[in-house]
């Protein structure tokens, strides 16, 4: 992985204050990041961290979650923090399974709630320089 490692980012409608809450309480960690995220969840990120370096993709149920996936394919991203709804159902339901299903098949660290993203952040040394297993597939 050439250049700054590359952390993906995306919340849920129900998740996203949360996320934005997360973003700004590391903001100093994010910004070592090039950070990948979808179309909505970006813009919430961009508007409350202005300084952070932000691609916002297409919004999840218009093909976000599966261009994230492709980035990852292409080994283009270190780690996924994705804070999920388990309580909502969601028309791209498949997207997001099929995005989470190549975080494992790719074998990079993926955060699905809270809890789990903080451990992550704060641990950027585990990751953020690690070849990446695409290289190998
Ligand atoms: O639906 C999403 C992830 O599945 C998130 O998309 P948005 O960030 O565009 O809301």
């Amino acid at each position: 992985m050439a250049g700054r490692p590359a952390l993906a980012m995306i919340a849920h409608d129900n998740e996203k204050d949360d996320l934005v809450t997360f973003a700004r309480s590391h903001a100093e960690r994010l910004a070592r990041f090039d950070l990948f995220a979808t179309g909505t969840t970006g813009a919430r990120i961009s508007e409350a961290l202005p300084a952070l370096n932000v691609t916002a993709l297409k919004s999840g149920p218009l093909g976000g979650d599966q261009q994230i996936g492709a980035l990852i394919a292409e080994g283009r991203i270190a780690a996924l923090i994705f804070f999920i709804d388990p309580l909502t159902p969601m028309p791209h339901d498949v997207d997001v399974k099929a995005l989470t299903r190549l975080a494992v098949v790719y074998d990079i660290p993926m955060a699905l709630n809270a809890a789990t993203a903080e451990i992550l952040i704060r641990h950027p040394g585990e990751f953020a320089n690690a070849t990446h297993p695409a290289e190998d597939l």
